[in-house]
């Protein structure tokens, strides 16, 4: 059988000492669809993504855990190395992959920076960089951790253009971490909620301002 695409966790759990921080996590996430996650500061997120990034090794499905082999991760912060010019941080560790990352770079509206230093670029220059260095090795499965977090809200609008435009042409599965509920719903096919390491509640992005409004209610919100 072909390795499934997407992701499947059953019963996912991870503790910290004896407290669950992931109390039984069950997540599908097809090839090509894209799915947010929210939740308060603390309700797992970040643990729930470094997981399924393979970087947890004390996490235990006692069911299921399947991600696909290509995953790539985008943080909150771009982590670009200093040293090495915008074009070899995307194609670093890939061999004869120069004119791909050239376009990788291109798509993400960096064409002809390739030979700047990471300090050279803006924030959200930083950010689209590392967008590169992911889709340059064709992930199946993008986790993206809160990657607009830091970016002004004008910088983020665009961001969000650019997500949306990626994604609809390479079509990997996304997980996108996010605190904030209008991101979710402005890029999101669909949106879980997380609280306390439980998946409290899912919503289809089809009404977005009445999903809006019942997110907002299930983060305990009131509008
Ligand atoms: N290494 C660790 N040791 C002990 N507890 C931890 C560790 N890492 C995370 N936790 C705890 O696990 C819980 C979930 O943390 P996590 O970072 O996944 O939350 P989050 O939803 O991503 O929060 P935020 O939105 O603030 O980033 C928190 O209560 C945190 O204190």
């Amino acid at each position: 059988m072909a390795p499934y695409a997407g992701i499947v966790t059953r019963n996912l759990v991870r503790r910290y000492d004896d407290r669950a921080v992931l109390d039984g996590v069950d997540l599908e996430i097809a090839a090509g669809e894209f799915v947010a996650l929210l939740g308060r500061s603390g309700s797992g997120k970040s643990t729930l993504l470094r997981a399924l990034a393979g970087l947890d090794p004390e996490v235990d499905g006692s069911g299921e855990l399947v991600v696909p082999e290509n995953v790539s991760v985008v943080f909150q912060d771009s982590r670009l190395l200093p040293w090495a010019t915008v074009l070899d941080n995307v194609v670093l560790g890939l061999r004869g992959a120069e004119e791909k990352g050239r376009q990788s770079l291109a798509e993400v509206g960096l064409a002809g920076r390739e030979k700047a230093w990471p300090n050279e670029l803006s924030g959200g220059e930083q950010q689209r960089v590392a967008l590169a260095r992911s889709l340059v090795r064709e992930p199946e499965l993008l986790l993206a951790d809160e990657p607009f977090g830091a970016l002004d809200a004008l910088t983020r609008l665009k961001m969000h253009a650019l997500l949306r435009t990626l994604c609809e042409v390479h079509r990997p599965a996304v997980l996108l971490v996010t605190h904030d509920v209008d991101e979710a719903v402005a890029l999101a096919d669909r949106i879980l909620v997380l609280e306390d390491g439980r998946l409290i509640a899912e919503e289809v992005v089809d009404e977005p301002a009445a999903v809006r409004a019942r997110l907002l209610d299930a983060l305990g919100v009131s509008v």
